[in-house]
Order: structure tokens, then C-alpha cells, then sequence
């Protein structure tokens, strides 16, 4: 059984995929946060953005089969040219992204990618791994595509994780955790000159932005 906290037609907001059409595949629960406010302060990871408790968002629900899931993200690709592309993120998504569903994902013309934390093993099959590591938990994965540190985490500093092996390193700013859409992010802009002077100290990061929110879309 698989649990979908809600799954929409997007773009790409973050890192070197930024601006490629996606289905985004938001998974339940998170080994690092329960998601809910009252644990936020106890919890490992204590910014994030995203609600991820439950079944009950858009596109949302259980899913008995790895290919119920699969037909279902499907549905939600436009018929037109363009690789079928499907995100996983959540929540944790390798809380539940198993092989099979890998698979069914294939077997559907997907390409499949993921956003991690990194603190979980990842199953085979994976087209593009974005790990985001998360203040002192021990990041597993050595090895990915994308590495994706959010600054400034003062247990989480770049230089911890320049030895994991990426094809490309960003440093995103942290965003307030709970504004609503529209409204200005102070916290933000100075995490961003934060994160641009660090990034034009260390030129082996770059700066990503979270461009969905700037646009004002999913
Ligand atoms: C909600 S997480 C879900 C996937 C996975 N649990 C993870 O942490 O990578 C998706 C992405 O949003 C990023 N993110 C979460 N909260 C954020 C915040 N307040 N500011 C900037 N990025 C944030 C995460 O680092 C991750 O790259
Ligand atoms: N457009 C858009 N891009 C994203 N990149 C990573 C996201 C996530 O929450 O995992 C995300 C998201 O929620 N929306
Ligand atoms: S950012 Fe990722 S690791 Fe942190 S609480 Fe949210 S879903 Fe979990
Ligand atoms: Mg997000």
C-alpha cells in the first residue's frame, strides 16, 4: 500500500531540472518530522515547508498496487511530446518508493526522479537522486546526481557534505516555513545573500532558487 499526500502537474521549482514539466508525487510521512506544528521545535528537521500528513490533498489517496499508483500519475501527464516525468519527494518518499513501483513508473514511460534527505537506502532504478541533507542526520546516500544543501542549517554547513559524490552542488536559501502564498519573505532574502556570498566564496556551489514560489505556482 502505498500513501499520497497529493500529486499535481508542475515545473521543476529547484535545482538542475529547474523548469522541466513534472508530475510531483508527494508520499505521507517523514522519518525526520511528524509534520505536525506542536513537534516542529523537538523535531530533526525543524523547516519545513510542505504538509505531508495525511492522504487527503489533491490527487491524493492509497494506492493497493505499485501500478494503480503509476496509471494514476499517468493520468495526470498531458497527451503531448515530451519524457513522461514523475518526482518523488514528500514527505520522505524512500519511506515507501520501492523497485516495483520503480518499475510500474518505467513501465508507464517515466523517467523517475527523487528528493530525498538522504538518510534512507535508496532502491535501484532511480533516474535522478537529489539528496537534501538535514541538520545532524546521518546522510546514507554517498553518491547522487544532485546535491541540494538548504542554508544556512548551522549543524548542515556545505563543507560537511563536499565529499559525497554529485554531479552538481546548490545551496538553496531556507524560506520561512509557514508564510502563505504572496506574502514577502524577509527570513528568505537574507538566507539568499547568505547563501550568495557563501556561493561566491565556494564557486563548487551554486545558488538555486525555489522558482514555483517566485512564479506563484505549485
Ligand atoms: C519537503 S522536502 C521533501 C523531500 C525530502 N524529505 C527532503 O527533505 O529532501 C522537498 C525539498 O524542499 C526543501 N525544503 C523544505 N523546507 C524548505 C525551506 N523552508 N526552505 C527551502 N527549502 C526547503 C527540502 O530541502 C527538499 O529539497
Ligand atoms: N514546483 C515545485 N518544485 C519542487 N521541487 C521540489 C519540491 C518539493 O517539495 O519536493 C517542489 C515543489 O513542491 N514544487
Ligand atoms: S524537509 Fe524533508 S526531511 Fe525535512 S521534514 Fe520536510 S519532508 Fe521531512
Ligand atoms: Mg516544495
Amino acid at each position: 500500500m502505498y500513501r499520497v499526500k497529493e500529486a499535481f502537474y508542475t515545473l521543476q521549482g529547484e535545482g538542475a531540472q529547474a523548469g522541466r514539466a513534472a508530475v510531483f508525487c508527494r508520499f505521507s510521512k517523514c522519518n525526520l518530522w511528524t509534520g505536525r506544528e506542536k513537534d516542529r521545535a523537538s523535531a530533526v528537521c525543524n523547516f519545513c515547508d510542505t504538509d505531508f500528513v495525511g492522504t487527503d490533498g489533491q490527487n491524493g489517496g492509497r494506492f493497493e498496487t505499485a501500478e494503480a499508483l503509476a496509471a494514476h500519475i499517468r493520468s495526470l501527464w498531458p497527451q503531448a511530446p515530451g519524457r513522461p516525468y514523475v518526482v518523488c519527494t514528500g514527505g520522505e518518499p524512500l519511506l515507501q518508493l520501492d523497485e516495483k513501483l520503480i518499475e510500474a513508473f518505467h513501465q508507464a514511460g517515466f523517467e523517475v526522479g527523487v528528493e530525498t534527505n538522504g538518510t534512507l537506502p535508496a532502491p535501484a532504478g532511480i533516474d535522478w537522486l537529489c539528496v537534501s541533507p538535514k541538520a545532524d542526520a546521518p546522510v546514507v546516500l554517498r553518491q547522487c546526481d544532485e546535491l541540494k544543501v538548504v542554508y544556512p542549517q548551522p549543524l548542515a554547513m556545505p563543507e560537511h557534505f563536499a565529499d559525497i559524490r554529485a554531479s552538481h552542488y546548490f545551496l538553496s536559501p531556507m524560506a520561512s516555513p509557514t508564510l502563505s502564498e504572496g506574502e514577502p519573505d524577509p527570513v528568505k532574502q537574507s538566507n539568499t545573500r547568505k547563501a550568495t556570498d557563501y556561493c561566491l566564496a565556494h564557486p563548487q556551489w551554486r545558488l538555486t532558487l525555489q522558482m514555483h514560489k517566485i512564479i506563484g505556482i505549485d
